[in-house]
């Protein structure tokens, strides 16, 4: 089946809020911290992504700390054209290290890709800073939509990966819960 992504009309709810289940995103950003909804559907599996702005600014550094806590994942772009947005793009990586959850999605967009009069960051030089960090890295454009549905396709599929994907290192053993709740049935109704 054709994956698919849909719009949703803008919500103003608080980051976290949402009556969808599982592999939901959190995106980043805008300059009222308003968000879109955006569904992509993978083969049978619909994700809804709630994508949040947080425009990159310094006075919003205080909230982008709590966002980063909450997001599945997270779209970094820089602008193709302007390479101090590239430079800045280091500094973000080291501060979501920090505050993001271990397991978040992170990709690296190179946005404004149909301007290639104007580029002044190769291709090579995005893959490589993203290979550096091993984040995913793709260039987009906003403007004409090249490959922005496939960022978002890529986020959500690499979501459904993470969701589905087992624990590697159990935190527990199952002793140790049998020992303790010796009445209660396991996780997912296991007994
Ligand atoms: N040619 C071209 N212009 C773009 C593209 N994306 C954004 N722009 C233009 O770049 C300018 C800045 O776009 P914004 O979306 O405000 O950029 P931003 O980085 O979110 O800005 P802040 O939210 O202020 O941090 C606008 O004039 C957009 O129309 C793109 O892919 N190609």
């Amino acid at each position: 089946m054709e994956p698919e992504t849909r719009d949703e009309p803008e919500a103003r709810d608080e980051p976290g809020a949402g009556d969808e289940q599982g592999c939901t995103v959190y995106g980043l950003y805008d300059q009222d911290l308003t968000h879109k909804n955006k569904v992509v559907t993978v083969g049978e599996v619909k994700v809804k992504l709630q994508i949040w702005d947080t425009a990159g600014q310094e006075r919003f550094r205080s909230v982008t700390h709590a966002y980063y806590r909450d997001a599945h994942a997270l779209l970094l772009l820089y602008d193709i054209t302007n390479k101090s947005s590239f430079d800045n793009i280091r500094a973000w990586l080291t501060e979501i290290h920090e505050y993001a959850q271990s397991d978040a999605v992170i990709m690296l967009l190179g946005n404004k890709a149909d301007m290639s009069s104007g580029r002044v960051i190769k291709w090579e030089d995005g893959e490589r800073l993203a290979r550096e960090y091993g984040v995913i890295f793709m260039e987009t454009s906003a403007k004409t939509g090249v490959n922005v549905d496939l960022a978002f396709m890529t986020a959500a599929k690499e979501l459904i990966g993470r969701c589905l994907e087992l624990p590697k290192e159990p935190k527990f053993q199952i002793n140790d819960i049998i020992e303790q709740n010796p009445q209660k049935p396991g996780c997912c109704g296991f007994t």
